[in-house]
């Protein structure tokens, strides 16, 4: 089936959860949802790194824009002295914020070859403040080609159902979503039967955010525990996996939330298609495959327990890698903003990222 891609103007975007104010940047915290709806405003690039190390804002592309305009306000906010060397400072610390989404190093990166074409602090305020808009915008815009490439890829006739990991839609981005936004996408067209949201141990992005993101706009979601993944793939009408990457290496091998292996290898099980959406700013030409990723391994406090309440015996050995890798092999199309690479491989990759 051929689709049009629809008008941008005539998509809704979702819940965003990073609005920009020109000498501060509000972020809604990720944490108490969906309890709680509560901005946090900040106005310097050390409080922009604290909120993406505590997950605050979270998901790939939703880190990079952040950073970028934690850049936009050590420029804004700093002291007139050697200002230079404050933003150099920031750099470094948005940088060390969290290891494995490339997209936070991607956006450093473009700030950076800014910053340093710079001569004075106010040229530097103006001209990185419109390049965190810039990679913002962009970002959505990406958001709305790749849902009309997967839109075209998958080619359905008829409504099925889709199953998802992690949050991957308007608060993990600038807006839409990458697998969310092939959801939202399907939706439109009336392709979308339900969407399965794996309630992601343990940080409980599907729970938390997916469901709560999806249901608000009034979008089909089943929630379920992750070990169900399996039982739904067998006995429902899911017909892809769809969903997003922390970083995708030059031989096609994707990087992203813990659980999202396993699912690749049910998928091919159960003969279901395994689609990752991603911008471009997550693919990592530079790193040869995924063995070669700093992956995340955070407090064993987030599996012994939930909001203070224990869940395993204090003190018990955890081990709690929040991302993990999934070979090419196990991916049917990898789907960015300029095409899609099927079946991928090291050489499908440089074909378009070369
Ligand atoms: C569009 S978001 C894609 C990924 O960043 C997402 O799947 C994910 O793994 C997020 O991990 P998180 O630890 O919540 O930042």
């Amino acid at each position: 089936m051929t689709t049009t891609p629809k008008p941008s103007q005539e998509r809704a975007i979702g819940t965003v959860a990073i609005r920009w104010h020109g000498s501060s940047l509000e972020l809604l915290d990720q944490r108490l949802l969906p309890g709680e709806e509560h901005w946090i405003t900040l106005e310097g690039a050390a409080g922009v790194a604290q909120s993406i190390r505590d997950m605050v804002v979270r998901g790939a592309p939703a880190i990079g824009i952040s950073a970028a305009y934690g850049v936009a306000l050590a420029a804004r906010h700093a002291g007139g002295g050697d200002w230079k060397a404050e933003i150099k400072q920031a750099i470094r610390e948005l940088a060390a914020s969290r290891p494995t989404a490339v997209n936070l190093f991607w956006a450093l990166q473009r700030m950076e070859r800014i910053f340093h074409a710079c001569h004075s602090l106010d040229e530097a305020v103006k001209r990185l403040a419109s390049e965190a808009r810039a990679i913002h915008e962009e970002d959505l815009a990406a958001n709305f080609a790749m849902a009309d490439h997967a839109l075209e890829f998958i080619g359905a006739e008829a409504p099925f159902s889709v199953l998802t990991h992690c949050n991957t839609g308007a608060l993990a981005t600038g807006g839409y979503g990458t697998a969310l936004g092939v959801v939202r996408r399907l939706h439109e067209e009336k392709l979308l039967a339900d969407v399965y949201a794996d309630e992601t141990r343990p940080w409980l992005q599907g729970g938390r955010l997916t469901a709560w993101e999806l249901s608000r706009d009034g979008i089909p979601v089943t929630l379920n525990a992750d070990g169900a993944a399996a039982a739904i793939m067998a006995r429902k009408d899911v017909r892809w996996v769809i969903v997003g990457a922390d970083r995708i290496t030059a031989n096609g091998d994707v990087v992203n939330k813990i659980g999202t292996y396993s699912l690749a290898v049910l998928a091919r099980h159960h003969k279901v298609g395994f689609m990752v959406v991603a911008p471009s700013s997550t693919v990592d030409m530079a790193t040869a495959s995924g063995a070669d990723v700093a992956i995340e391994e955070r407090d064993g406090i987030e599996i012994r327990e939930i909001r203070g309440i224990g869940l395993a015996p204090e003190g018990i050995n955890v081990f709690n890698p929040v991302f993990d890798v999934t070979p090419a092999s196990l991916i049917d199309a990898i789907v960015t903003e300029k095409g899609v690479v099927h079946n991928p491989n090291i050489t499908g990759m440089q074909a378009l990222f070369g």
